[in-house]
């Protein structure tokens, strides 16, 4: 069964498999005052506003790992459209089995991947439904969802936007590592899943998540979420801080081959959804990858201070990661694993 499906049968409570155990409330933040991550606006970002835009996003990956963009060339019309397919496909019947049929990676490690989402070694199961569309580098647009009738003509548009604005930020993130302008999208940017979410309302939104704790295992993360809200980002004090809806931004966020390429300058960070008790929230995470490339910090970022992680490729990670213990249990991010112990200065 779904868990739109599920949360439709007026339950009083979560099933057990959705109880997040290891934390008896989760502190949710609380912080509609408080800092929040940065917002970057892209106009002029091939004219005389680029080395202020670069410097903004070299902030705000080293400081936050995350930021929101604005102005950023995918039109609100392509966004509408897109959100207005999302919601016809999570209407249809069977919806379980139309999840399971079309989501596809686009390597045999990756689908391994797929079928490990819900298992019991990363529960809790978290509360939401979502598809995986494979979009590059293998292309399957022909296995795509042919209900609603629109779904593949207006989804291929916005990937296809979400691609290009992709090779936009890679560039810029490049340039603000100091490196060679399209250096991090030859080696990082070449593949690109587009995760269609649901998160139905919750009747114990404290006790459930929607998305566990986690840092993003691939390149840069560039996602849309409705006006309801529940994405949460822990700041590097440890405090968990509400990513409020901007109309019609993307948030971008450093993923953990970002942090491994730039050798730890730019920052991979933890996030959850927190569950609604009224409203279900969409959103739409495109996930730049490196399929085929082995990621290593270039020399010129090792130069001055060595190398921090061990290189390795995207499959290798991604299939140990899903493997791995939730982080809050095991204590460690999972990138600390790739950490190469540092001889003390002087
Ligand atoms: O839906 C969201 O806001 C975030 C989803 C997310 O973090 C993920 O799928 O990796
Ligand atoms: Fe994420």
């Amino acid at each position: 069964m779904s868990v739109k499906d599920m949360a439709s049968l007026g339950l009083k409570e979560i099933p057990g498999q959705f109880r997040a155990s290891w934390q008896v409330k989760k502190a949710c933040a609380s912080n509609s005052n408080g800092p929040a991550i940065p917002i970057i606006d892209l106009a002029g970002l091939h004219g005389e506003r680029r080395s202020l835009i670069i410097e903004q996003i070299k902030t705000a990956s080293e400081e936050w790992g995350f930021f929101q963009v604005v102005n950023h060339g995918v039109s609100p019309q392509l966004l509408d459209e897109t959100f207005q397919e999302q919601r016809k496909f999570f209407e249809l019947p069977n919806l379980k089995e139309r999840l399971k049929k079309y989501t596809i990676y686009s390597d045999k490690e990756m689908s391994q991947v797929a079928k490990m989402e819900n298992e019991t070694i990363r529960s809790p199961s978290n509360w939401r439904d979502n598809m995986a569309l494979n979009y590059a580098p293998n292309l399957d647009a022909q296995k795509w969802p042919t209900e609603p009738p629109n779904f593949i003509e207006v989804t291929l548009k916005y990937n296809q936007a979400v691609y290009q604005l992709k090779k936009e930020l890679l560039d810029a993130l490049s340039e603000s590592l100091g490196l060679p302008t399209s250096l991090l999208d030859d080696v990082c940017g070449e593949g690109q899943n587009t995760n269609m979410i649901y998160y139905p309302p919750c009747p114990e939104p404290s006790k459930a998540f929607g998305v566990k704790p986690h840092s993003d295992p691939n390149t840069i993360t560039i996602l849309t979420q409705d006006e309801v809200g529940g994405l949460e980002v822990r700041e590097k004090h440890g405090e968990w801080i509400q990513v409020k809806p901007t109309p019609y931004a993307f948030i971008v966020n450093v993923g953990d081959q970002l942090e491994i390429f730039s050798n730890g300058k730019d920052k991979s960070v933890e996030h959850r959804v927190v569950p609604n008790c009224e409203k279900g929230r969409f959103s739409i995470g495109s996930f730049a990858a490196p399929f085929t490339t082995h990621v290593k910090p270039p020399p010129e970022l090792t130069a001055k201070q060595g190398q921090l992680y061990n290189g390795c490729t995207y499959a290798d990670y991604v299939v140990r990661f899903k493997k791995a213990p939730v982080f809050p249990t095991s204590g460690h991010k999972f990138i600390d694993h790739l950490k190469i112990p540092q001889l003390p200065q002087n």
